[in-house]
Order: C-alpha cells, then structure tokens, then sequence
C-alpha cells in the first residue's frame, strides 16, 4: 500500500479508487461493529462493478473538423474518443458517479477526451472549442466530490474534457525565496517528489493526495490534513497563468503572496473559480522548508463537547506555529470506529469506559517542526492545555495508524459499496459559536432522511481561530434507487447547513452538488460579480457548464 508522500500509484481504475491491486478490503470485524452500532446490515455478497465492455456509452458527438483542430494542436494521439477513456472522464469520485459507473451507465461521457502537453497547447485548446461551440471541462485528478467535472453539454451540441495529466514538470525552483513554478497537472506526490532535492515542501495534503492535482487544489480551493499549520492551498499561491477562451492571464507574482496594495486581488477570482472562467496551466507556490521533526499524539476527553471545547481552546490560545499542524477531533462514534482499526485501540477504549467514560472523543495529532527544542516546547504547551481541559494522553501509536493508513479510506469505499453499502461525506465550517449547533443539525438532518440504521460518524479539524470544519461520512443501507436516497440526504444536509449558519462548503467545493445553495451563500450580488468576470473571459460559456454559478 502507498502511504509514504512521494509514493505515485496509477491513475484511479474507471469504477473506483486509485489502483486496485493496492486495495484494502474493510476488516471483518467491521460488519458485526456496524450492526452493533446501529443495526446497519450490509449486504452479505459482493456485487462487484460490471465489466467494462457492459457500460453503456451513447456515440461521440464531436464533429470530425473539430477533432482535427484539435488533433492539430496536440497532436492526434493526444485526442481521444475511445471507449476507455471517455469512461474514465464520465465523472468524478462522488457516491452517484461510482454508483452510475458501476451500474453500467456512462450517458455522461465527454465525447472527446484531450491531452495537452504545456500551456500554450491548452490555451489553443480552449481556442478550437471557443471556435467550434464545444464545452470544456478542466479535468485534474478527477477526485472531484462535487459533480465537478461532469461533462455537462449546457447549450452546446459536444463536450471535451482537458485532462492535464501530461502538465505534470516542475518548471523551475528559486531556493531564495522558496518559491516554484508548478505545472497544473502535477499530482500530490509528484510535487513532493520533486521538492524532495531541494530541501523544500508544498505541505498540502489533502486525503485525495495520491491522484489530486496542483490545478484542481487551486481550482477547488482545497484544504489539505495539515491546514492549521501549513494553511489551505490558496495560501501558497504566489501567482498563476490561466487560459481563458479570451486570452491567457497571467496574474501575481512581482511581491510574496499577499503583500501588494496595487488593486483588489484578482488572483483570487481564479482561486475557487472551478475550471468557469478557464485553465489553469502553471501555478507559482510558497514553499516551506521540510520540517524533519515529526510526532504524533493521541488524547482522549470525556465527551465530544469536552473535545469542542479544548479544540476552541487549542486554536485561540495556541495559534499557527504552535497549534499542531494536523489536529482532528472525532465525536463519540467516529472515535469507537478510529479505535478499533487500531492495534492499541480497543485496550485504550477499555481504559476510557473504566473511567466511566461512556461516549470518550479521541484527538489525534500531528506536530512537524524544524528544531527538536522547539517541537518539545510545542508538545508541552499542547499538553498542558489538553490537561486542563481534563483530557488523557492515549497511546501514541493510535495517532501514528491513522496517520500512515490515511489514504486507505477511498480504497475500503469501494469494497462497502460492493456490499451494497451507500457511502456519503458531508463537509462545513462555522464559527465556533456556531458550532455545536450547527453538528447537531447535521446529525439531525441526516438520521432524518436515512433512517436511524446509518452510521454517522463526525470530526472536526481545519482549526482557525475563528472556527473550524465539521466533517461527516456516512453509510446506510442502500435503496432501490440510491440516486433518489442521495438526492434526498443532500437536500436535507444543505438546508440543515444554510439554516444553522455553516458554509455549504469547507473544501470540497460547489460543482453541480452544491449549486443550490450557492445564491444564498454569496448573495445576488455576490452571483453577479462572479458572473460578470465569467462573460468577461468566457462571453459564450463554453467553460464548464453546470457547475458553481446558479442557472
Ligand atoms: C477520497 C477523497 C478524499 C478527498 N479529500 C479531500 C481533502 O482532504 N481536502 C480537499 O480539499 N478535498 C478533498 N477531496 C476533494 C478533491 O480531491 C479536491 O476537490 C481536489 O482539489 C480536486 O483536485 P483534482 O485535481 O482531482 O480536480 P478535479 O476533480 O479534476 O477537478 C475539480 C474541479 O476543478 C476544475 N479543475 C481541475 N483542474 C483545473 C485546472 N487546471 N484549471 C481550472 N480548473 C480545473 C475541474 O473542472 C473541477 O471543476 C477528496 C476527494 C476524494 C474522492
């Protein structure tokens, strides 16, 4: 299994996650816990995905002179309309695009699939499209959970998805000022991978690393693990270029991120801007030294509004630089589930009930420093804070197997889905005054739509001062048409949300998924402005229709 950051498996298989010879089937003994835990009973058969050669693909719709431009420009072995590779560009890695895949169903193939292979063939690229009325859909990684890369027509008769596989140089290091120009299509690991010589790390790590790219990071607005010490993406970006179907802009780059007067920060129309407004093709990141002291931690507290109440604590008082850089805090069930997949997990469960603990919240942490001393003073302060809050030290290794089994969870996805399973996430942020409020609805929310027999489990992490995200994944039984169950659990989540006052999304972005709700969360105005900077770089909307601004 790769865990180790500069660790490169393939390309995610069509129907599911990453490369299934790196596959980790979900221990035995989560079944019966599940039952235990809410009377949720998979199915007991695997229903694996059919075989590729039984998906359902209606005929490419791109018309032959435009294939030739754009096989003109990349060259005719960089455009595709086969069969695989338009099933694997017919969605992201939601919970509806595996359920389709899997099921056969690929009517949402792009019609073409394009490789470019730098910035100037993806600026010609969206060229030939604008010439030719095609849609464009941006596709990195294709981890989008959203509907992001839907290849949605909108009003036009063919769609193209631009993969950005072959965009994966780094272009160049200054080691002065720790900066680099990364092209657009570098994954997680090939980043890191090409730091490693210089010392240097982009420190962004979110749990789709391995198969994510540098462009979909920025495009999304992504948070990776280690956010409250190495902040969001969007805070590494320096400068970026973008091809527009209107020009190529190159935005940032003559002071350090941020430090300008000269204008509103237009760099940050593109952060977020989901692949609507154009490409991005290279990005200029801040980087930081690596950090070589690493330790992990594992607290646990009383309760979960004891683990609220210390994380509140812990982010205002500690702050960046001494807060640690991953810190997540799960609620009760998502603790019993942490603990069991552990070697030292169910003894320390044992201790915690002998407490008279009865629902305990366990905290895992990670600290990364430069200086021994330093991460030393860091690790005292932490627990003097954690103690005061009355919580206990847990074993040590707790921490380090979620650690190093992070990337494991979209792998053991599919294994629930093969039994019949429906997996979900919900994602959000708020103020901390907001915050418990604002979990219990969600909790409401969910048992409301599912049913009761859903194991919900909840952690918050991402710490600000200000607030946090509250994170949830899910699993039920699924119905007979898990599509309408999906529909119906995020109509129910996003309202829950608006109503308490979160953010309809912490990270994982709007897509078609979250457009609902997107008026409300930015305002008319708010809409307007988007949209105006939209037909100003994209006067026909060719660029990634359905996604993010309201119809
Ligand atoms: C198992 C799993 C775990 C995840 N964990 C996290 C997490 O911890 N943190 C997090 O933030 N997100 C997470 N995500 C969500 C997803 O990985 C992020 O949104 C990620 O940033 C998407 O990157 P990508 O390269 O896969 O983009 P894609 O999925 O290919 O695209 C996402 C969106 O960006 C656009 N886009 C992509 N590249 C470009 C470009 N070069 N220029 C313009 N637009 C572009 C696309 O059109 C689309 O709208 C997770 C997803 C999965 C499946």
């Amino acid at each position: 299994m790769a865990e180790s950051l500069t660790d490169l498996p393939r390309r995610s298989v069509w129907h599911g996650w990453g490369d299934p010879a790196l596959a980790r089937r979900v221990p035995a003994i989560a079944w019966p816990f599940f039952k235990a835990l809410r009377g949720l009973e998979p199915s007991p058969v695997d229903t694996p995905p059919v075989a590729l050669g039984d998906v359902r693909l209606p005929e490419p719709a791109v018309g032959r002179e435009a294939l030739g431009d754009l096989a003109g420009v990349v060259g005719p072995e960089h455009v595709s309309t086969e069969r695989l590779a338009r099933i694997e560009h017919a969605g992201g890695k939601g919970y509806p695009d595996l359920f389709r895949l899997r099921t056969g169903d690929a009517g949402r193939a792009p019609d073409a699939v394009v490789f470019p292979g730098d910035a100037g063939q993806v600026a010609a690229v969206v060229a030939v499209c604008a010439r030719h009325g095609i849609a464009v859909v941006p596709f990195g990684g294709g981890t989008s959970v959203v509907g992001g890369v839907d290849p949605e027509r909108g009003r036009f008769g063919a769609v193209v998805s631009v993969d950005l596989r072959r965009l994966n140089r780094l272009l160049s290091v200054d080691p002065v000022s720790q900066t680099a120009v990364l092209q657009a299509g570098m994954r997680g690991p090939e980043v890191e991978r090409a730091l490693a010589p210089y010392g240097l790390t982009l420190g962004h790590v979110p749990q789709s690393y391995q198969q994510a790219t540098v462009g979909g990071f920025l495009a999304t607005r992504s948070a990776g693990q280690a956010s409250s010490g190495y902040g969001r993406f969007e805070d590494t970006v320096v400068a970026l270029r973008l091809a527009t179907p209107t020009g190529e802009a190159v935005l940032g780059g003559r002071a350090p991120q941020g430090e300008t007067a000269a204008g509103p920060r237009l760099i940050d129309a593109v952060i977020g801007s989901e692949g609507l407004l154009g490409i991005v093709t290279e990005v200029t990141v801040q980087l930081q030294r690596v950090r070589p002291h690493v330790r992990q931690e594992s607290w646990a507290f009383r309760d979960t509004e004891a683990g609220f109440e210390a994380f509140r604590d812990m982010a205002q008082a500690l702050g960046r630089g001494v807060l640690p850089d991953v810190s997540r805090l799960s609620d009760a069930d998502e603790t019993l589930v942490v603990l069991l997949q552990a070697a030292a997990g169910i003894p320390a469960y044992g201790y915690l009930r002998a407490r008279g603990w009865r629902a305990p919240s366990l905290a895992v942490f990670q600290l990364e420093d430069a200086d021994p001393r330093s991460l030393a003073y860091r690790r005292r302060r932490l627990a003097r804070l954690l103690r005061a809050h009355g919580a206990v030290r847990m074993p040590r290794s707790i921490a380090a197997h979620w650690m190093s089994h992070r990337f494991r969870g979209p792998y053991q996805r599919d294994h629930l889905m093969d039994r019949g399973l429906f997996v979900e996430t919900i994602e959000t942020a708020t103020t901390w005054g907001s915050l418990r409020d604002l979990y219990g609805a969600v909790q409401g929310a969910v048992y409301a739509a599912l049913g009761e027999k859903t194991v919900l489990q909840g952690h918050i992490s991402h710490l600000e001062e200000g607030g946090a995200s509250l994170y949830f994944t899910l699993l039920a039984r699924a119905e007979e048409d898990p599509i309408a169950q999906w529909r119906r659990l995020k109509a129910a989540a996003g309202d829950a949300i608006m109503a308490a006052g979160g953010t309809i999304t912490h990270h994982h972005a709007v897509g078609t998924d979250h457009r609902p709700w997107i008026r409300e969360e930015l305002g008319d105005m708010g809409v307007r402005i988007l949209r105006a900077v939209k037909d100003e770089l994209d006067p026909d909307g060719i660029m990634n229709p359905g996604k993010l601004l309201p119809d």
